[in-house]
């Protein structure tokens, strides 16, 4: 247990180090606790809900989210170009809805372009530009099932995957729930072999592991509202079911060598 709690970091500001950090699994996640205030939270989540429509993952449909995720493409060709050809319009969509404050994407990009030598870039799948800056949206009747996200086994076969050579998850809790909505982490990067092992057999849960089949998890983290929480998004990672409205902004952040730009994308 010692080793995993010295694998999660808590910090007032990001730095090289400490992405280097994520990228490398030395560090768990890192929480960035009031990353955003507590009335911009408020804000935020009140013009997010006022002015942009709420629609549900095509492959997972208990989960809503605002935008569309990379992952709900990947076996529905329609879907996949409504994606890149939606997806600056999306991430415009967010900037407006958040002005005059900033979202926090833009405010990500801004900070990995001051820390990261080469800074930071909206990620391109085979030419064509993604869309950053998901809102996901859990209901007391929603959770996340245990699950990796690996642009390798998303995008197979193409320049991004084969340039991103790490992946963490960037999160910021816009409205966090009284109960439940924690983070579970396993300090275990499945392979594909384990995933067919263990994976649930539930049709909405085709991402997911089944919980029966696999260990405890070996960090369970609360996020407050306002935090920014990162973590390697390889590892086996969940959300346990929330008892009200938990509202995130989120996007991978895609390390490709210490001389390229950070790649960005949902
Ligand atoms: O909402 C969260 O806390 C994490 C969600 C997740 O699975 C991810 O960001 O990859
Ligand atoms: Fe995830």
């Amino acid at each position: 247990m010692n080793t995993i709690k010295m694998k999660t970091e808590v910090a007032n500001c990001l730095t090289t180090v400490q992405l280097k950090n994520l990228f490398n699994n030395n560090t768990l996640l890192l929480r960035l606790p009031e990353f955003f205030d507590p009335f911009s939270c408020a804000t935020l989540s009140q013009k997010i809900h006022q002015r942009m429509p709420l629609g549900f993952y095509e492959n997972a449909p208990k989960i809503g989210r605002i935008g569309k995720a990379f992952y709900e493409t990947i076996s529905n060709p329609d879907s996949h170009d409504e994606y890149f050809q939606n997806s600056s319009q999306w991430i415009e969509n967010l900037r407006k809805c958040c002005f005059p404050y900033i979202s926090p994407i833009d405010a990500l990009r801004v900070m990995l372009d001051d820390l990261w030598p080469k800074g930071s870039t909206v990620a391109s799948l085979d030419g064509r530009r993604m869309f950053v800056g998901l809102a996901r949206y859990f209901t007391s009747e929603s959770s996340a099932e245990p699950h990796q996200d690996i642009i390798q086994r998303d995008a197979p076969g193409t320049d991004l995957s084969a340039k991103v050579q790490r992946q963490i998850a960037f999160n910021v809790y816009l409205t966090t729930p009284e109960y439940g909505g924690e983070i579970e982490i396993w300090d275990w990067i499945a392979t594909q072999e384990d995933f067919y092992r263990f994976k649930d057999s539930r049709t909405d849960f085709a991402y997911a592991f089944d919980r029966t089949l696999i260990p405890e998890a070996d960090l369970l983290i609360k996020p407050n509202t306002g935090d920014l929480i990162l973590f390697n998004s390889n590892n086996v990672h969940a959300v346990t079911p929330s008892s009200d409205d938990r509202l995130s902004i989120s996007c991978f952040i895609g390390y490709c060598g210490d001389d390229s730009p950070l790649v960005l994308w949902s």
